[in-house]
Formats: C-alpha cells, sequence, structure tokens
C-alpha cells in the first residue's frame, strides 16, 4: 500500500501543493523552518485528523484561511482509493472514495501511518498516556474489535466516576463496575497479546540497530496482579469515593522499556533513545504486517539527527528491509545515503513551495 498523490490545501505555509511520492523511499530536504515537517504533518492529518505537533488544530491552518484540506490517492494491491479530509472551525469532514464517513477511524484503518518525529523520546519519558497510546496503537490495527471493549471502558469510568462524587449508593456503582471489568478485563488480554507479538518481531529486529540488542518491555496492567478488577473495584469503594475518581484499571496501565538494568526513560543517551524508539515503532510495522498481510506508511521526520553515521546507515537498512512506503526528512540530504533504494525520490521544500529534484 502506499500513497501515489497527495494534494495539501491550507496547511501551516503550503497554500496548495502537490506530492507525488515513490512507493519506496521519499527524501524531502530543505532549510529550517521550509516546510519539512509540515508536509509529514500533512500525512498525519490525513490519517488520524490530527498533528503529531500540536494538539491546537488551528495553528495547523494557514494563517488567514479558515481551514484546511488534505487528499491522498491510495494503491491498495491493484485498487486505488481516494481519502480525504477537510478540518476547520471545529468542524471536520473526512471522506473515502468520495463519501463522507462517520468516523475518522476509517481513514486511520485506511492509512496505517507510524511517525518518529524528534519529540518521539517521549515514548520512554513522557507520560504513561504516552506508552498506552503506543499499545493501543497496536491493538487497532491488530484486534479492531478491541476497540470496543475500549470504548465501553471509557464509557463505564466516567459513569462510575460520576458516580463516586455524587455518593451513589453501591447499587448504582455494581452496574458499572460489572462492566469496567469485563471490558477492562478484555483491554489487558488485547494489550497482552499485541505485547507478545511486538516483542517477538523487537527480537527479530534488535540487532539491526547496533546497541539495542535484548531491549525489552515490561508490562504493568493498571492493577494489582493476582486480583480480578471486579473484586478491587468493590474493595476499593471507600477510598475512591473520597478520591472521587478510580485509582485502578487499564486506563492506568503502562510499559517500562529497560535494556539489562538500564531504564531507557533516564539512563540512556539521546541518540540511544532515539535509536530504540526507531527499533520499537518499527517492530510496530514488522508486527503489523504479519498479523495483517498489509504495510503502513512510515515517515521518520530529521532522522539524521541524533544519529552517528553507522546508526543513520542502520536504520536506513531496516526501512529499507520492511518494505514500505518511506517518507523521511533531512536537512542536509548527503546524510542520507540512498544507493540501493531501486524506488527514491527526492524532494527540495522552501518556504512552503515543493519541488521534485530526483
Ligand atoms: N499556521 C501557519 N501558517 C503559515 N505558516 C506557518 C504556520 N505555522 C507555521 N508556519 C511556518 O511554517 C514554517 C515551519 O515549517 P516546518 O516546521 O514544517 O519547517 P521544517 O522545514 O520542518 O523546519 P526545521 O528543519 O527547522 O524543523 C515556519 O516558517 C513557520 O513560520
Amino acid at each position: 500500500m502506499s500513497l501515489t498523490r497527495l494534494d495539501i490545501f491550507n496547511l501551516r505555509l503550503f497554500e496548495k501543493t502537490r506530492l507525488e511520492p515513490c512507493s519506496g523511499l521519499n527524501l524531502v530536504m530543505g532549510e529550517n523552518a521550509s516546510g519539512k515537517t509540515s508536509l509529514l504533518e500533512a500525512v498525519h492529518v490525513l490519517a488520524t485528523g490530527r498533528s503529531f505537533r500540536t494538539q491546537r488544530m488551528e495553528s495547523v491552518i494557514r494563517h488567514g484561511a479558515r481551514d484546511l484540506m488534505v487528499t491522498g490517492r491510495l494503491r491498495l494491491d491493484d485498487r486505488q482509493v481516494s481519502l480525504g479530509i477537510r478540518k476547520g472551525g471545529g468542524r471536520t469532514v473526512a471522506r473515502i472514495n468520495g463519501k463522507t464517513v462517520r468516523s475518522q477511524s476509517e481513514l486511520a484503518q485506511a492509512l496505517p501511518l507510524q511517525v518518529i518525529h524528534p519529540d518521539s523520546h517521549e515514548l520512554l519519558s513522557g507520560s504513561p498516556a504516552e506508552r498506552r497510546g503506543f499499545l493501543d496503537w497496536g491493538i487497532f490495527y491488530q484486534s479492531p474489535e478491541s476497540m470496543a471493549h475500549w470504548q465501553n471502558y471509557r464509557r463505564a469510568l466516567i459513569q462510575r466516576n460520576e458516580a463516586l462524587r455524587r455518593g451513589l449508593n453501591d447499587k448504582a456503582l455494581d452496574v458499572w463496575e460489572v462492566l469496567l471489568a469485563q471490558s477492562g478485563e478484555a483491554m489487558d488480554r488485547a494489550r497482552l497479546s499485541y505485547l507478545d507479538t511486538l516483542l517477538r518481531h523487537v527480537r527479530e529486529l534488535e540487532t539491526l540497530l547496533p546497541g539495542n540488542e535484548g531491549v525489552d518491555i515490561a508490562y504493568r496492567r493498571g492493577w494489582r496482579e493476582g486480583v480480578d478488577l471486579k473484586t478491587l473495584l468493590q474493595t476499593a469503594r471507600p477510598r475512591e469515593r473520597e478520591m472521587g475518581y478510580t485509582l485502578s484499571g487499564p486506563h492506568r496501565a503502562d510499559v517500562v522499556f529497560r535494556r539489562g538494568d538500564v531504564l531507557l526513560a533516564d539512563g540512556a543517551s539521546r541518540g540511544q533513545q532515539k535509536s530504540a524508539v526507531l527499533l520499537l515503532r518499527l517492530a510496530q510495522v514488522a508486527a503489523f504486517r504479519s498479523v495483517s498481510g498489509r504495510s503502513a506508511v512510515v515517515m521518520v521526520d530529521d532522522l539524521p539527527s541524533e544519529l552517528d553515521e553507522v546508526h543513520r546507515d542502520a536504520v536506513l537498512a531496516l526501512l529499507q528491509g520492511l518494505d514500505c512506503q518511506i517518507f523521511v526528512t533531512a536537512i542536509d540530504p548527503r546524510q542520507i545515503d540512498a544507493r540501493g533504494w531501486l524506488r527514491f525520490r527526492m524532494f527540495h521544500v522552501e518556504h512552503g513551495r515543493l519541488k521534485e529534484v530526483r
């Protein structure tokens, strides 16, 4: 699967821009503030409806414009699919093949995307929510039916917290706790099963990125081991009534990444962190392929930063082995050795103007 065409309207400094990428490596180069990251951001908006740089979509809309639009053409085996999204004034309209779709997640299913950018080390050192998002990316693609458990869980969690705050009786809590326990334990099983798959791919790829051998992922499910969630919720009522919210469950899950005795969150250099995050996220792409038979699009913003030549080349070799469509940005194209890539295109961007140079 690959994007064969991308049209961007009113996104950051792009007023109207077309990109025709190849199905292999697409290198986007340009000076600082030329618009390289914005180009990747456009692909991300198309796939997810969100930016990977900001929560405030208004700041992504070109100054002076009311809304932004990104459309793309995807080649899936021998089929063509067109995707589009328009965002502005708090409204989103998403389309597939010209038809408005109800949920943004339909675009995400059509265009699986993995992005690694300069803040991606937050997977290791940021908030647990970041790491739950990492797990849930995998589950969304490995077992989309599990997302229904997650939605049920979230709904029940809001209701139970409300009941706790309003001091409702045990009977009112019972209803929500049954739902929380059922959906929460299903979510936990899905996460465990995903981590199992993922770890196998980490083991397969780790030797390709020097310094990552033995990277390990320890899962913390969000409530005490050996206790079923329903019992735990019941026994925690007195304390949680005081607090006004639910203290345990898969919404408090986390994962810890380490290599031997070293916690990658604070015991690794920035370069080691970047290389570990690349390994973990690219293992997700490999796991996705093995489970679904489909390929994802991979984007690496500012690939050369923090990495020495050995690691840059190793990352490129790993990317090549994934056999996906890749977008890479760099200030200096000499830092990207694209010899050996049969499918390769290079673009130069300058003040929001894009030119194919190879
Ligand atoms: N909403 C907006 N409307 C118009 N221009 C914008 C908007 N938001 C940001 N810009 C401009 O976009 C440029 C930043 O683009 P971008 O971050 O994509 O560059 P880059 O090439 O990735 O830079 P770097 O290499 O420094 O990371 C800046 O010139 C900024 O002023």
